[in-house]
């Protein structure tokens, strides 16, 4: 992965995403329009664990996704939609809630908020560069950390501490 390596990493266990995601949604039922929000369109995939958990404490049942694809710089530079959410629902994005996991570069949510401009973004964990993307998100981290997502990862045997330098 070219974005790789990074200094540091920051691992999420299902536990802390739920909890975050919950402190998302409840964030963002203060920034809600007077009509409460028309939809969540989550950003796949990663938007989808979120955004699950955000529509059901702001018991909001239509939910949509919208699909970006990201190559890397020796195919094509800019990242595209492969698969856009229901046009009649989501309009110009007014009273539509966006989710993602997180922001890193920003150039995904650039290309969500072009095909919605009016939309509300939010993600539950934002690196300096692409904080002025969201309008609301939880954790910032920083550039040079790279975030590990439970669905990324499995138990895995250690060794015992005692012995271990042999
Ligand atoms: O701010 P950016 O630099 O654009 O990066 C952020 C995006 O990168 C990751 O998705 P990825 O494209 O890896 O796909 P996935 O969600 O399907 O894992 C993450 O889930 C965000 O959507
Ligand atoms: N899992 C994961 N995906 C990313 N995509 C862009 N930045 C990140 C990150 O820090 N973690
Ligand atoms: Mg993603």
């Amino acid at each position: 992965m070219d974005r790789l390596p990074h200094e540091k990493g920051f691992h999420v266990s299902w536990d802390q995403l739920h909890r975050d995601a919950r402190a998302l949604a409840w964030r963002l039922q203060d920034a809600a329009p007077a009509s409460g929000w028309k939809a969540v369109v989550a950003i796949t995939r990663g938007g989808m664990a979120p955004a699950m958990i955000i529509s059901r404490e702001l018991d909001i049942r239509t939910v949509d996704t919208i699909s970006v694809k990201s190559y890397n710089h020796q195919e094509q530079s800019e990242p595209r939609i492969i698969k856009s959410p229901d046009a009649t629902v989501v309009g110009d994005g007014e009273g539509i809630l966006i989710i993602d996991d997180l922001v890193d570069t920003g150039k995904t949510l650039e290309v969500v908020r072009k095909a919605m401009p009016k939309a509300h973004v939010a993600t539950v964990y934002a690196k300096p560069q692409g904080r002025p993307m969201v309008d609301s998100f939880i954790t910032e981290v920083s550039q040079d950390t790279w975030i590990f997502f439970p669905w990324d990862m499995a138990l895995q045997y250690v060794k015992p501490f005692h012995g271990s330098d042999d």
